[in-house]
C-alpha cells in the first residue's frame, strides 16, 4: 500500500497499555504517532527504541512510530486518536486539546475507568467536553493484558461503537498476527463492565490476601457477574450476552491473572498494606481504586444491590478492616 494513503493513528499515553497498543498497531498497515507526557521518555524512546518504564522489552519500530511530547502536534494528522491514559489523568493529558482539534476524528477510548468527581464514562465525557458525535467514538474492550501482548500471546479484543461499521473498520486496524479484534455496538455495556470488573478484581485480590481460597473466589466471581448484570440492567437495559469475552472474559482475566494491577493492589490491601503504601509499591495504576468511589456514588441514587462493590468501598475509603468487611460479605454470597 502507498505509505501516503495509510491511516494515521495517534496513541495517547506512556504506560503499559499504550505501549502494547503501539506494538499491536506496528504489526498492521497504519502510521503511528505516539504521545507521552514526559519529554525525557520521548527522547529515550527516540534514541533506544524502548519505553524505559513499561514493557521495556518491547522493541518500538521507529520507522513506523513517531514519538512526541506535544499532544496537539501528535493528533493533528491522525484519523484515529486512542486514549490510553488512566481515567484520573485524562483531563490533564488532554488539556491543550480543544473541540476544533477533534473535528472529523474518531476518538477511541482504551481506558477502563471513569472520570472521578464527575462519575462519567470516558466516552460520555468526550462527547460532552468536546462535542464528538457518538458515531465517531469507539471503545477498546476485551480480556487483554499488556504484558501478554508484549509476549505476543494470542489475544482477543472487542471494539465497541454506536456505529458498527466504524467499529468494524477500527477492529481491522487492531487485528494482527496475535490479536483478533471484533466489533460490537454495546458501548455503555462493555465500558461499565470494564469499570466494574476492576472493582471485582480488587475484591479477589483482597480475599486472596486474607487467605481465602479458590472455592471462595469462584463464588465471589459468579456473584460478581450477577452484581454487574443487576447494575447494567438497571442503568442501561439492553439485550446483551454477558457471557461474551468483552464482559465475562474481561472479568475472568482481571480476577485471576498474575498480571492484573487491580488484583495485585487488592492482594496488598488484604495483606495489611495501607492504600498509600500499596500505591507507592505498585508504581502502576489500579483503576478500580477510583472506580469503586464513582460506582458507589452513582449507586447511592440507584439503589441496586451491590454487596461486593460496597465491601471494597468500605475497605478502601471508610477504613473498615478488610477482614471485617469480607466477613460481612461472606454472609450474603450464595
Ligand atoms: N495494562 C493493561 O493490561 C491494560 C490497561 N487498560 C487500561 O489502560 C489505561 C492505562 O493504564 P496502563 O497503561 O495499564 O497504566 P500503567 O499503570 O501501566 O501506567 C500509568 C500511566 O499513567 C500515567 N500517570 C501516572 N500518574 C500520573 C499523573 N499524576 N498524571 C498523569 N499521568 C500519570 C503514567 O505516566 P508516567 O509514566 O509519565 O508517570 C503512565 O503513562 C487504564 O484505564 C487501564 O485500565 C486496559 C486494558 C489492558
Ligand atoms: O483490563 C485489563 C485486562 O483486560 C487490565 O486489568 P488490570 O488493570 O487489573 O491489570
Amino acid at each position: 500500500m502507498n505509505p501516503e494513503s495509510l491511516p494515521v493513528v495517534a496513541v495517547i499515553g506512556g504506560g503499559s497499555w499504550a505501549t502494547a497498543i503501539v506494538k499491536i498497531l506496528s504489526e498492521t498497515d497504519v502510521k503511528i504517532r505516539w504521545w507521552l507526557r514526559n519529554a525525557d521518555d520521548v527522547a529515550y524512546i527516540q534514541t533506544y527504541g524502548h519505553n524505559s518504564h513499561y514493557l521495556s522489552d518491547v522493541q518500538i519500530n521507529l520507522r513506523k512510530v513517531k514519538v512526541y511530547n506535544d499532544i496537539v502536534k501528535t493528533i493533528s494528522k491522525a484519523t484515529y486518536i486512542i486514549l490510553a491514559v488512566p481515567a484520573a489523568f485524562i483531563q490533564q493529558a488532554l488539556q491543550p486539546v480543544s473541540a476544533m482539534h477533534l473535528e472529523q476524528k474518531v476518538v477511541v477510548s482504551a481506558i477502563k475507568g471513569m472520570i472521578p468527581e464527575q462519575n462519567l464514562l470516558v466516552t460520555d465525557w468526550i462527547e460532552q467536553q468536546y462535542g464528538v458525535s457518538p458515531d465517531h467514538i469507539c471503545v477498546i474492550a476485551g480480556p487483554c493484558h499488556a504484558e501478554e501482548v508484549a509476549l505476543e500471546k494470542q489475544s482477543y479484543l472487542t471494539i465497541a461503537s454506536k456505529d458498527e461499521v466504524q467499529a468494524a473498520a477500527f477492529a481491522r486496524l487492531m487485528t494482527c498476527r496475535f490479536v483478533q479484534a471484533s466489533a460490537i455496538d454495546d458501548v455503555y455495556g462493555v465500558e461499565y463492565c470494564a469499570v466494574m470488573k476492576n472493582i471485582i478484581a480488587l475484591a479477589c485480590g483482597i480475599t486472596h490476601g486474607l487467605n481465602y481460597g479458590d472455592n471462595f473466589q469462584a463464588v465471589l466471581v459468579s456473584n460478581a457477574m450477577q452484581e454487574i448484570k443487576r447494575f447494567l440492567d438497571h442503568i442501561y437495559p439492553k439485550h446483551r450476552d454477558l457471557s461474551g469475552s468483552a464482559y465475562l472474559g474481561d472479568l475472568l482475566v482481571t480476577a485471576y491473572s498474575q498480571f492484573s494491577r487491580n488484583r495485585t493492589f487488592g492482594n496488598m490491601i488484604g495483606r495489611g498494606y495501607s492504600v498509600k503504601s500499596a500505591q507507592v509499591e505498585m508504581n502502576m495504576i489500579a483503576e478500580g481504586y477510583y472506580a469503586v468511589k464513582s460506582i458507589h456514588e452513582m449507586n447511592a441514587k440507584q439503589g441496586v444491590s451491590m454487596p461486593i462493590t460496597e465491601a471494597v468501598f468500605q475497605i478502601l475509603y471508610e477504613k473498615i478492616p478488610p477482614g471485617t468487611a469480607i466477613h460481612h460479605l461472606k454472609e450474603v454470597l450464595r
